[in-house]
């Protein structure tokens, strides 16, 4: 079966193509849609768009099957619709979703926060994500030893990221009474200086590798991004929101914590609370001996090897660590 265009899927998904658009793109999609109905949202739907590839797609996938929304993708189609709740998920390219989001055509969608502030539409930011941490930044060739990025100003610069490396550079252009040349790349931006594209690339770095294999280094962060969920700010399906919310708060709190419980002398309980004080507050029940307490309470992962060393060293025994595998707060 012939995969009909993105731009006719959103189309379709968005209810644009209707029976008054009767031309080729509508006959294929319309062909497509009663051949296989998974690819139509219905109307009531949360239509909820998450990163169809790239560095965003695994960390999502494996955060909406911790946050228990389930749902069957056919291969090689955009669209799925949820087993268990009213969402429809639509596969998009991150760089599009803050767009379609904002536009309302997707009610919800998770992409980097890059691409929400390139993308300048008005979306509520509901929370981050934690993942997808990198930094926008200036990048120009170690050789040619630009310490100022205010001697880039007026030079060549190339981005997949236009609209940021504008509004970064507007202001030293203004200073200078120059105008700096920005053009658009959709990958493998650094390989721009090398082929002498560019004076300096705007591109995302992580852990600098491919920065340093192509000879760059930073000049100017521009800003900080990680993954996170946005929703249009009049989107319809505000319990749904809430929903996704509460249930992806849930997910990355136990995938972030970790539950220890141990047992402390009431003389040394104030101290070994210290270290361990819980979200709210720890748990303190009084043991049989009435001479010692067992306490529990969640800490965060990342520590945790920290925490039952400072806990030994109060005097704290049968210190136990048990992970979670969902919570709800
Ligand atoms: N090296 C990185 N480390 C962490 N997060 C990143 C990194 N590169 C990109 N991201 C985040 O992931 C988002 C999508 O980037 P990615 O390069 O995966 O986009 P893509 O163009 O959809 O995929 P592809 O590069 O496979 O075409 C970025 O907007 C950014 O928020
Ligand atoms: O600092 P690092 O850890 O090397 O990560 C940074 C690189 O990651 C992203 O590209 P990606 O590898 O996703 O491919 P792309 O160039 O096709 O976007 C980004 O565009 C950088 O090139």
């Amino acid at each position: 079966m012939r995969k009909i265009p993105t731009t006719r899927l959103y189309a379709f998904i968005d209810g644009r193509l209707d029976s008054s658009s009767k031309d080729e793109s509508y006959f294929q999609t319309y062909h497509y849609s009663i051949m296989d109905r998974k690819n139509a949202s219905p109307p009531g739907n949360c239509r909820f768009a998450v990163p169809k590839k790239g560095r965003l797609n695994e960390k999502v996938m494996e955060m909406l099957s911790g946050a228990g929304i389930e749902f069957h993708r056919e291969p090689r189609l955009d669209v799925a619709l949820c087993k268990n709740l009213p969402i429809t998920i639509v596969f998009l390219p991150a760089s599009d979703i803050a767009k379609y989001v904002g536009e309302g055509n997707i009610d919800l969608g998770i992409t980097g926060y890059d691409v929400v502030e390139e993308s300048m539409v008005e979306v509520n930011k509901i929370m981050d994500l934690g993942f997808g941490k990198c930094k926008l930044c200036v990048q120009a060739p170690v050789v040619d030893e630009i310490k100022n990025v205010e001697d880039l100003a007026g030079k060549r610069i190339v981005t997949s990221f236009p609209a940021l490396t504008k509004k970064f550079f507007g202001p030293l252009d203004a200073k200078k009474g120059v105008e700096t040349k920005i053009n658009f790349v959709s990958g493998s931006v650094e390989a721009a200086c090398g082929l002498g594209l560019a004076d300096a690339v705007v591109d995302l770095v992580e852990t600098g590798t491919t920065m340093k294999a192509a000879g760059l280094e930073v000049v100017s962060d521009i800003l900080s991004t990680q993954a996170i969920l946005i929703a249009n700010p009049k989107a319809q399906h505000q319990d749904i929101v809430d929903l996704i919310q509460r249930r992806l708060e849930g997910f990355i709190t136990a995938r972030n914590s970790v539950f220890v419980v141990y047992n402390i002398s009431n003389h040394l309980l104030a101290k070994a609370t210290a270290i361990t004080p819980g979200k709210r507050s720890p748990t303190i029940t009084a043991l049989d001996d009435g001479e010692s307490k067992s306490v529990s309470a969640l800490v965060p992962k990342a520590n945790v090897n920290d925490i039952m060393d400072q806990l030994h060293d109060v005097g704290a025994t049968d210190i136990l660590v048990m992970n979670l595998s969902n919570s709800r707060m």
